[in-house]
């Protein structure tokens, strides 16, 4: 079986001298051998601009060959056959037009053809390239599409030998698995809820996930993080003793680093040592992870956010090779990676905003059910997959690894009394969640809002449940969720002999095992009593021509009873207290 792969690919001559040529690449990434580069995509510089994260140790001559292999951005298959219908083959940095950024007065600023006489700005300088990989992996063909530019070489790289054994599978990928250093601060006298080796004991979790091999950690107590490197400089030159020692290829800070902080450390441990932070992993996780096309967009639209500060220095390498020749180039084309960024978050935007429509339109319909929602939360890697499949054998992706779900799922389930309500697993909370994750996928998380009740699943046998609930409130109360009850759920009690009176409150709780199906009896009758507190008994009778509260009344409340008489539909039911507030009217008639 061979694999077709789609390149966008500069015509020869377009691509400055040493930058590497931007390619995509219709299959996952590890179907090319592909050095220095683990299942994630944590190149410096990753995500959009791939030829700007070029390495400099590993340049190719310059001129117009091009290897595919790094700059190959890890995009899902399914992604990249949607990207034809997105336009994203035709995105292409150097395909801009004349504008290359504003100066400082905010007037557009032209290339520098003087100056920087390889790039050729007249537009259409990408052209679609494809190219088919043999079952060894080898190129087997490679044709350029017809854009009447000159061929470009594609030379697939020979793996050494002594990285052959680093490639490993993994969670049914071949990764590249990178020697990995973990790096954190205990802050004096904060009261963060997760203790410094907690935090970096998740971080290592995390590393693992994304396909990482962590060969060390350390942290440092401070007050607070230093501005300039985060951590203090005596560290710092001690962290560059510990990388060189360990041959360390990838430094993780466990806090999200400002982009000067970023630019600093890199500096400071040098060109060999890809510096990044948790905020990357996460996304870099979820971007590994991502399945659905909204899913997708999200996930690049945190990135394109989070990358948009941070894209200083990645061209400083042209000023070096140009022996200074053009100072400020390097400036200028900040500035155009950053247009190009905003125009692609601006893309982005609209697709979303397209994609969501459709969401929308599904949850509207199913408003226009009578079906009280019922959303399951809960710290990543609690259980929520396998409550819901196993309430309604849902056969959705469970498995024990951070980030399993990233797409809610809903499905009807039968209460004890006979009513069903809708049961909707989605995304789990991670301590430290990405600011911008939480904004991109707020869209998801707003389901939430329109939920009846909140199950709270807590993995009771973690060592951290406490702290992790901690952190799965802070998240609700981000989303502004406070006022819809919630019903806390202990899972995983199979697992674990922990003593009752060790944990706070249990007055509010249900114990499950979602795996043997312990305790799920009790859990269901705990959601039918809980919808039904939480709500007001109503005695109505609702005139025929305002038949739109019988839907609100079964959408939103638990009906006891429904009879059509003459002036209208006499109900009898338990509904929330805004709801009752619109009857009031309609219950007074009745009386
Ligand atoms: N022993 C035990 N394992 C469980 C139980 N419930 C879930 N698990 C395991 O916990 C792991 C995570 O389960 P998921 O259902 O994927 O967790 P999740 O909350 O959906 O995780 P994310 O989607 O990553 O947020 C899986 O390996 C499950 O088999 C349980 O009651 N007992
Ligand atoms: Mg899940």
């Amino acid at each position: 079986m061979a694999f077709e792969a789609v390149a966008l690919l500069p015509s020869a001559g377009n691509c400055p001298a040493g930058a590497q040529a931007p390619a995509r690449c219709s299959f996952p990434l590890s179907k090319l051998s592909k050095p220095r580069s683990s299942g994630s995509s944590l190149h410096r510089g990753c995500f959009l601009l791939p030829y700007l994260s070029h390495r400099s140790s590993t340049s190719p001559a310059a001129g117009p060959s091009t290897t595919a292999q790094e700059s190959v951005p890890a995009f899902s298959e399914g992604e990249e056959e949607e990207g034809h219908a997105l336009g994203l083959p035709s995105f292409n940095p150097y395909d801009t037009h004349d504008e290359y950024g504003d100066d400082e007065n905010g007037y557009p600023v032209d290339i520098d053809h003087e100056h920087y006489p390889n790039i050729d700005d007249r537009g259409g300088n990408g052209g679609l390239a494809s190219y088919t990989i043999a079952d060894n992996g080898s190129f087997a063909s490679h044709t350029l599409a017809d854009t009447g530019r000159p061929k470009v070489d594609i030379q697939p790289e020979i793996k050494p030998i002594e990285d052959i054994d680093r490639f490993k599978i993994q969670h049914g990928r071949e990764v590249f698995v990178e020697r990995t250093y973990l790096v954190g601060i205990e802050r004096k006298g904060s009261a963060s809820l997760f203790g410094i080796t907690d935090s970096l004991e998740e971080l290592a979790q995390l590393a693992d996930t994304a396909g990482l091999n962590v060969v060390g950690s350390t942290y440092q107590k401070l007050d607070h993080p230093n501005p300039r490197t985060y951590i203090g400089s005596g560290k710092v030159a001690e962290l560059r003793t510990e990388v060189r020692a360990l041959d360390v290829e990838t430094v993780i800070f466990d806090d999200e680093l400002s982009p000067g902080q970023l630019r600093n450390l890199e500096k400071a441990l040098g060109n060999e040592v890809r510096v990044c932070d948790r905020t990357a992993l996460i996304l870099d996780i979820f971007s590994q992870r991502a399945a659905t096309r909204e899913a997708t967009l999200q996930v690049e639209l945190a990135q394109m956010e989070y990358q948009l500060p941070r894209l200083t220095k990645m061209w400083s390498h042209l000023e070096r090779q140009a022996g200074g020749m053009v100072k400020g180039m390097g400036e200028k084309q900040i500035e155009v990676d950053k247009r190009i960024i905003r125009s692609r978050i601006a893309l982005l935007r609209k697709e979303l905003d397209s994609v969501r429509g459709h969401r929308q339109q599904y949850r509207d319909r199913r408003g226009s059910v009578p079906i009280p929602v019922v959303s399951l939360v809960g710290y990543t890697n609690a259980g929520k997959s396998t409550l819901l499949n196993r309430l309604s054998g849902a056969g959705v992706l469970a498995e024990d690894r951070l980030f399993a779900t990233l797409d809610p799922t809903t499905r009807k389930i039968e209460l004890p009394n006979g009513n069903q309500c809708l049961l909707t697993d989605t995304v789990g909370f991670i301590q430290k969640l990405p600011t911008q994750l939480v904004a991109s996928f707020r869209a998801t998380l707003e389901e939430i809002n329109d939920s009846s009740l909140i199950v709270h699943v807590v993995d009771i046998s973690h060592p951290l449940c406490k702290e992790q609930m901690g952190a799965v409130d802070n998240v609700l109360a981000d989303l502004n969720v406070g006022h819809i009850p919630k019903l806390v759920v202990w899972n995983k009690i199979d697992r674990t002999s922990f003593n009752i009176s060790e944990v706070d409150d249990t007055s509010n709780v249900v114990r499950i095992s979602a795996l043997t199906g312990d305790g799920i009896d009790a859990f269901c009758k705990a959601i039918q009593d809980k919808l039904k507190d939480s709500m007001v008994w109503v005695d109505v009778l609702v005139p025929y021509d305002k038949g739109e509260f019988v839907d609100s009344v079964h959408r939103l409340g638990v009906v006891e009873s429904m009879e059509y008489v003459e002036d209208g539909i006499a109900l009898r039911a338990h509904v929330p207290l805004r709801l009752s507030q619109q009857l009031q009217p309609m219950r007074q008639a009745m009386d």
